[in-house]
């Protein structure tokens, strides 16, 4: 039994919708950022390097989002069209908002963190009014990235395009993606992620995203079986629960158990890992192969990323990802 099936014969394999942002990386790396003095600038947000892993893996990609009307915001469209992303529903926003930024402080390969500015961000103004339902209708899926259920109109924006997919069976992926530096509380985090959960054909996210959504459930044990069956008695076919290092476990409607062991790498910074493993598995499943299949081939493409120092600009073409599991099938690559 087939878990999820995409609807064939549309113009794009994947839809992303969110945040749009800039990553400003620490060139100077295994020190705190206040000894930092230079940065390398890349595309950011989650959806958007999701998006782009999925386009450099050979799929059609389009982005719904807003940008700022100044260099970040054109620096961000052209890259997107360099990638060949469709940006014809990312909008310039006209109100004078910015682009927001990720500062990325690498103290350590296992001690990264995020310094977000992310005060009157052009992402979170798009509104529902700006969402092009024939790009979505027109969608294998749906690319949902929590964040941008943060705050109005973004928030509405978002649950509208998940409207839309369900409408014209655009299967709808929710990545959990959770930044806390953007939500008011749990409790609004939780009441909109279970939202777009209950509409959702795939759901990834960590542990602890997981946790955060059930807030207020009886999974004291924060057992992972227990997480995904909820979720099938909803729109579920596949629940991912991803644990670091230590891999990932999915669940599927079917009653299957799929797991993945991540793979070596010579690490250089964490971030990027959720986005590559979703980009890869997502190329996976697109391409008929199983789940645990797909689960393998998108921890490749993680440890292929947090081996870099980018996100967006690190995802790797399938040859690649292909040629890293080969490599490490032949012990050619260790854990660094
Ligand atoms: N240190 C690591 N070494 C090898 N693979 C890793 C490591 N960390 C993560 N991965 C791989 O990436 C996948 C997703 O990573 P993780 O569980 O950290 O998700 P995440 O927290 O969403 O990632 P991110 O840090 O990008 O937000 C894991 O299932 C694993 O396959
Ligand atoms: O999504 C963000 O706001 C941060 C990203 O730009 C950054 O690349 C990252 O953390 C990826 O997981």
């Amino acid at each position: 039994m087939t878990s999820v099936v995409f609807t064939e014969g549309r113009k794009f394999d994947l839809t992303a919708i969110g945040r749009l942002c800039i990553d400003l990386n620490a060139n100077e790396i295994n020190r705190p950022m206040e000894q930092t003095m230079t940065f390398t600038k890349y595309v950011g947000g989650s959806p958007a390097n999701i998006a782009i892993g999925v386009s450099r893996l050979g799929r059609k990609t389009a982005f719904i989002g807003k940008i700022a009307d100044d260099q970040m915001g054109r620096f961000i469209r052209g890259y997107l069209d360099k990638e060949g992303i469709e940006t014809r529903n990312v909008v310039t926003d006209t109100t004078g908002a910015v682009t927001g930024l990720a500062f990325t402080e690498i103290k350590s390969p296992t001690e990264c963190s995020i310094l977000m500015y992310r005060d009157n961000v052009a992402d979170l103004k798009l509104s529902p009014s700006e969402v092009d339902a024939s790009l979505i209708a027109d969608s294998k899926a749906l690319l949902v990235s929590g964040t941008a259920l943060a705050a109005s109109p973004s928030r509405e924006a978002v649950l509208l395009a998940v409207d839309y997919a369900r409408r014209h069976g655009t299967k709808v992926v929710f990545d959990l993606d959770y930044r806390p530096y953007t939500w008011q509380s749990e409790e609004e985090t939780a009441a909109y992620y279970n939202l777009v959960a209950e509409k959702s054909d795939i759901i990834v996210g960590t542990r602890e995203e997981f946790d955060c959504m059930e807030k207020f459930e009886a999974n004291p044990g924060h057992d992972d079986r227990i997480t995904a069956s909820k979720w099938f008695g909803y729109a579920a076919g596949i629940v991912i629960i991803k644990h670091g290092k230590e891999g990932s476990i999915a669940y599927s409607v079917d009653g299957q158990e799929h797991r993945a062991r991540s793979f070596p790498a010579k690490v250089i910074k964490t971030f990027g890992a959720g986005d590559s493993y979703a980009a890869g598995f997502i190329h996976g499943l697109m391409s008929g192969w199983t789940i645990g299949k797909s689960m393998e081939f998108g921890s490749a493409a993680a440890s292929i990323v947090i081996s870099s120092h980018s996100c967006s600009d690190a995802m790797p073409t399938a040859a690649q990802v292909t040629d890293y599991i080969e490599r490490c099938g032949r012990g050619e690559i260790t854990a660094g």
